[in-house]
């Protein structure tokens, strides 16, 4: 049902100049996007002025507009605009009644950190599931309605894409939905004026500083989720500083929080833990109670992204053998800590995983190294036009291999070897590193340097099928290329 202008902003705090009855078909906030009949949303950017759009979104059809400032009319025009003192938060106000409040239709589970974010959604997906569910997830590999896949742009949508995504979920019956909250949405507003039920905390260390520009502001962006903007009730990981001064904001604020991490004193943690080839097995410490888990994802990671989730799972009411049960038989996530199949005999064993920041490039290798008794291999390389700051110390992260292959991982528009040097800056003094920018090429000899034995973790893509290439797209899947230059090094049957 569609609604007048009127209606998208009652309750909020602004001035409508112009009749305001006419109904709204669609809500736009880039202007080559705009529909007959859109409100457009004029956004002040990082790059332009969205203002400056104005008269081009009316051009093609926009018969409202919102701005924080009076942008367009001559006072007798049939075009309604609505200042707004935040034209962000105006967006996701009105996308959220636009669609009827969608997220107050199934319970929502927001989970925010540097690393862990995607999994621990799946996780939660799978238990909710287990649990008697319908679920959506929203995130990074791509958006679930019910079991259906589409690809995705953003890890968290604007807004009235957002919006969007969950009135098709409430639609199609979902009574759980997980979903990725990055820093970008919160800054930038993507989420505001959603319900959330659970919001959970994995981890911060270093990323997007390029946006951010300090620790502080990255760690405000994601704190602001456990914010009263926010209420819910919350999961925070306690292993880090981070963690516990969420943890200080939250227990004064009076929220009900579950604890998690490795720290003695969390509600979830673990007592002991055996990390097996293909397999975790785990005795947790649930609130006091002793609790068996055994899970087939492996690496000490994917145990707090398990502990975190388990906190999740038990917020939104699901009994704890559920969730026992639920995590025995959790599907692999794409491209994290994923296997590469082997031609038969191999000697050696290939790893795809998606990390491409410092803490998760150290904690990457070191599950390998728990798993493999050779010696580890590690290819990996930064993005381009991407916080440079990193580079330096995902080099320095690199070291704990046993030897490291710098490469390309989407250098957009930069020059790959640039990208490279900034990373050998933390590699300075070290030996025995290989420097080769061709991303296919650094695989071929990452395979061709191992001894039997070995493990080669494949960093940086992970799920990713593309490599980004100036503004073009080339197809590179790690995964298919690593089994191609397996099977090229050790002939062509596959192992199960
Ligand atoms: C850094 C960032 O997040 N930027 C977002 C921001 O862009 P901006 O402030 O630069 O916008 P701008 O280009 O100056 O344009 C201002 C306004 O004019 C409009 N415009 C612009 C040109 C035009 O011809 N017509 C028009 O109407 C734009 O739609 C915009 O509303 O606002 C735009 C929409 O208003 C977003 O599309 C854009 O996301 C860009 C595409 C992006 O790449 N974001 C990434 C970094 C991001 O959000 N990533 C996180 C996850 C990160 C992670 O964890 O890895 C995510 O949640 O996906
Ligand atoms: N809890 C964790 N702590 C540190 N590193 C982790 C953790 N969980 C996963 N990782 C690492 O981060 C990589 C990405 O994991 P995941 O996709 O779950 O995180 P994410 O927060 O969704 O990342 P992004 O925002 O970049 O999509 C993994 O491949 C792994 O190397």
């Amino acid at each position: 049902m569609t609604k007048t202008c009127a209606e998208l902003f009652q309750g909020m705090e602004c001035t409508i100049i112009g009749d305001g009855s006419e109904e709204v078909a669609g809500l736009a906030f880039r202007s080559d996007a705009v529909c007959s009949g859109d409100m457009f949303f004029c956004i002040v950017g990082n790059v332009v002025d969205g203002h400056s759009f104005a008269q081009d979104a009316i051009d093609r059809g926009a018969t409202s507009l919102v701005a924080e400032r009076k942008v367009y009319l001559a006072d007798a025009t049939d075009v309604t605009e609505v200042v707004v003192a935040d034209s962000r938060k105006a967006m996701a106000g009105a996308a959220a009644a636009f669609y009827d409040h969608p997220s107050e239709g199934f319970s929502l589970v927001g989970i925010t950190g540097t690393n862990g974010k995607t999994t621990t959604t799946y996780l939660v997906e799978h238990i909710a599931e287990v649990a008697g569910n319908r679920c959506g997830v929203i995130g990074t590999v791509g958006n679930k309605i019910a079991g259906i896949v589409e690809k995705s742009d953003h890890t968290t949508p604007e807004s009235p894409d957002l919006q969007k995504l969950f009135a098709r979920m409430r639609d199609a019956g979902c009574t759980v939905v997980t979903m990725e909250v990055s820093s970008h949405a919160l800054d930038l507003k993507r989420t505001w004026g959603t319900d959330f039920a659970v919001t959970a905390f994995t981890n911060l260390t270093q990323d997007h500083l390029d946006y951010h520009h300090t620790f502080d502001d990255y760690f405000e962006a994601k704190a602001l989720l456990f914010s009263a903007a926010y209420p819910a009730r919350r999961v925070i990981n306690i292993d880090g500083a981070w963690g516990r001064e969420l943890l200080r904001r939250c227990t004064e604020a009076g929220d009900e929080v579950i604890t998690t991490g490795f720290d003695t004193t969390a509600q979830i943690h673990p007592l002991e833990v055996a990390f097996e080839a293909t397999r975790t097995v785990a005795t947790l410490e649930v609130r006091g109670a002793r609790v068996e888990v055994s899970y087939p994802l492996v690496g000490r990671f994917n145990l707090e992204n398990v502990m975190t989730a388990f906190g999740c799972a038990l917020s939104l009411g699901i009994p704890t053998d559920v969730i026992v049960r639920a995590l025995a038989t959790m599907p692999p996530v794409p491209g994290r800590l994923e296997q590469v199949p082997a031609p038969a005999g191999a000697p050696v064993t290939v790893y795809v995983d998606y990390a491409h920041t410092p803490d998760a490039l150290a904690k990457a290798i070191a599950s390998i190294q728990a798993l493999s008794a050779g010696r580890t291999i590690v290819v990996f390389g930064c993005g381009g036009n991407r916080d440079a700051s990193k580079r330096p110390i995902m080099g320095q992260a690199a070291l704990a291999a046993d030897l490291a292959v710098v490469t390309s991982d989407n250098p957009r528009h930069e020059d790959p070897r640039a990208i490279i040097d900034d990373i050998l800056a933390g590699m300075e003094g070290a030996e025995g590193f290989i420097v080769e920018p061709d991303r296919r090429a650094a695989i071929a000899a990452a395979i061709a340097a191992a001894e039997p034995g070995d493990a080669i973790l494949l960093a940086g893509k992970g799920h990713e099928d593309y490599q980004l290439v100036g503004d073009e797209v080339l197809a590179f899947d790690d995964r298919q290329v690593a089994a191609e230059e397996l099977i090229r090094a050790f002939g062509e049957t596959e192992n199960d």
